[in-house]
């Protein structure tokens, strides 16, 4: 097994492609006839795909993601680390769901004698948005988060440990653990939104409230009790809290400027090594189970067409495997992630990154592992750029607070909105007679999945189209999305909305023009609505009478007039894939 990685590294692609130098200007390189090849296959397999029912990702088998686990695993283990503390450390998985580079674990390790790992099931993630009454968690994720508790106890049990699950809250859960085992401190990830702030405050009050009694030496000498502490440790972005170049109310507003400035003036840290065994567990009678979906308050839900993400470590670590090493895309990802049909268009890596299975770190490490044994250019340099997005709207919400949930958003602007509920279900339902939303809605709701570019869509349309107050649309998302984050998800809808930082107030994404340039054979909606196979391609997108009537007009009246203009700006800026070639375009 240790040759996995290297077995494939070595493959003979590298004589085939000349490794390329890190290409500066952010322009799109000249595409080698391999990406060609690349791009192609890409094509082929997501039109094979709408014969497919659905897609397992990552498409390996479990004893395969296990080798990849345990390789890796054994990669970033430390035979040199030491424990330095006593007695009984808890640490308290949240958005962590991980052992790789998990800082939060290894600290709990290093001060103990014991670490005690527990996640409560906490019913508040199982109630109601806040606004809007919808389901706090979608059933797909609460069965995404079942697969990343099953396989965290695996390798937890790997390790030498176990993982405790406990059904409550988890200012009840800790201190009584706490005091239980009279652990000294509980370790966990630190979070940034206020419902999970307000929880890290209730616990360390309670945790006040437990008073353990002091060891025998100890109590000779001091005689008084302790109470155990509440440790948060920052562990969810690429580039640490602590080393940004600026103090949380300086974080530029602008996107521009805080990514140049953290390039320039941080690095980005290792990922914390492990030592190969984690034990011993402390004493546990019943370590609980993992909870069932029904154990949860749910139907079960299939996915039945598209993409089945599998929810845990093993799969993210298996994921990275298959899109950096195994298939080989990574080279092409910038060329290619504008894409809607399909697993490998981008690196799907969302959902385990919000779920916290897998660390930004590491992906950074095979990032630069990847540039050194197969290519280095714009595209593995725009993985990070993407990742430095999900760091920005994580310190933006630290910046900004509350005001990421407001209507007027950061900004605080005032604008006109819509709760028009029938507006809004055709939306969400996928109704509203254009295809190009109603495709990606039904994709969300069938898989919980939307590519970039469709949510970017699907937001404006909401916003700008129906002029529907956007905080239906987020708090749609946070039901449905296996990788909702609420920094990611809030942030990016206050951009869309207008309220957030944009530079550009009034982005507007035209659906004729989105469809031709992205969608232009109307594969990606004939795949979602087959009812649309049977006609000739170019009328897919605005199939007439023979479709849903449109519920709303376009902002811009003449929908085909601006087809076709459209049409011609398209034909001028798309390359042989049908992607666009010029300018930069989130
Ligand atoms: C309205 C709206 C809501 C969104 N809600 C979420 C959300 O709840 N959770 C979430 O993780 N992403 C969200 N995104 C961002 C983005 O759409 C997804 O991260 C991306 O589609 C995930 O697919 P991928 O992993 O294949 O991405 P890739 O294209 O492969 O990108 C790699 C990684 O970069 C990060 N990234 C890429 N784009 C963004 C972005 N715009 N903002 C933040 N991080 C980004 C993600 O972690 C992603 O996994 C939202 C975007 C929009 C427009
Ligand atoms: N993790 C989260 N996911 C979704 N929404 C969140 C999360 N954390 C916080 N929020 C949102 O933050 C908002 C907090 O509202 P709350 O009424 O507590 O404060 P506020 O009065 O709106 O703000 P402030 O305290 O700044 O005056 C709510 O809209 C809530 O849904």
């Amino acid at each position: 097994m240790a040759g996995l990685y290297s077995s494939i590294s070595s493959l003979s692609l590298k004589k085939l492609i000349q490794p390329s130098q890190r290409i500066s200007t952010l322009t799109y390189p000249i595409l080698t006839a391999h990406s060609k090849l690349c791009i192609r296959q890409i094509m082929n397999s997501s039109s094979s795909s709408s014969s497919t029912l659905t897609c397992q990702v990552p498409a390996l088998d479990s004893d395969e993601m296990d080798r990849i686990a345990d390789h890796t695993f054994d990669r970033y283990s430390s035979k040199i680390v030491k424990r330095v503390g006593k007695g009984t450390a808890i640490v308290w998985f949240r958005n962590d769901l991980r052992v790789l580079d998990n800082e939060a674990l290894f600290m709990a390790w290093v001060s103990s004698e014991a670490v005690l790992p527990v996640y409560c099931v906490d019913p508040r993630l199982f109630q109601t948005t806040y606004h809007f009454g919808f389901p706090k968690t979608g059933a797909l994720r609460a069965q995404f988060i079942i697969e990343c508790l099953a396989d965290l106890r695996k390798n937890l049990m790997k390790k030498g440990l176990n993982l405790l699950i406990r059904h409550g809250k988890p200012e009840e859960i800790l201190p009584s653990l706490a005091e239980a085992f009279a652990a000294h401190t509980v370790y966990a990830q630190k979070e940034t939104c206020s419902e999970e702030t307000n929880v890290e405050r209730l616990i360390s009050k309670a945790l006040q409230q437990v008073k353990l009694s002091p060891s025998p030496e100890k109590s000779k000498s001091h005689g008084s009790s302790k109470s155990p502490k509440l440790q948060l440790v920052w562990g969810s972005t690429m580039y640490h809290m602590d080393d940004l170049p600026f103090y949380t109310n300086d974080i530029p507003d602008v996107y521009t400027q805080f990514r140049k400035s953290v390039e320039a003036k941080c690095a980005i840290r290792s990922c914390t090594k492990m030592p190969t065994s984690l034990a011993p567990p402390p004493s546990v009678e019943d370590w609980g189970c993992v909870p069932s979906i029904d154990d949860l308050g749910f139907q079960p839900q299939k996915v039945n067409k598209g993409m089945r993400f599998l929810g845990g470590e093993s799969a993210a670590l298996s994921r990275v495997y298959e899109y950096f090493w195994k298939k080989d895309l990574l080279k092409i990802y910038k060329e290619t992630r504008n894409g809607m049909l399909g697993p490998d268009y981008s690196t799907k890596f969302s959902p385990w990154l919000a779920s916290g299975s897998l660390s930004p770190r590491f992906i950074y490490e095979e990032v630069k592992r990847y540039e050194k044994e197969r290519a280095a250019n714009d595209s593995t340099y725009w993985v990070l750029f993407e990742l430095i997005w999900r760091d920005y709207f994580k310190f933006i919400s630290v910046k900004y607070g509350n005001s990421l949930f407001h209507l007027g958003g950061p900004r605080k602007v005032e604008r006109r909105w819509t709760q028009d509920q029938r507006l809004f279900e055709s939306w969400r339902d996928g109704c509203t007679g254009y295809p190009l939303i109603d495709a990606n809605m039904k994709e969300l709701l069938s898989t919980g999945f939307m590519s970039n570019r469709g949510r970017q869509i699907v937001c404006s349309f909401l916003v700008r189209d129906m002029g529907i107050d956007w905080r239906m649309g987020a708090e749609w998302f946070e039901t449905c999305l296996l990788d909702y984050d609420p920094c990611s998800n809030y942030g990016n809808w206050t951009y869309g909305a207008g309220v957030g930082n944009d530079p550009r107030e009034d982005r507007y994404f035209s659906i004729p023009k989105q469809a031709q340039t992205y969608d232009p054979e109307g594969e990606y909606v004939a795949y979602w609505l087959p009812q649309l196979q049977k006609l000739e391609k170019d009328k897919r997108h605005f199939p007439g009478k023979s479709y849903t009537m449109q519920v709303v007009p376009l902002k811009f009246r003449n929908p085909k007039k601006q087809y076709s203009q459209d049409r011609a700006y398209a034909t001028r800026q798309t390359n042989h894939a049908g992607r666009q070639t010029k300018g930069f375009k989130r």
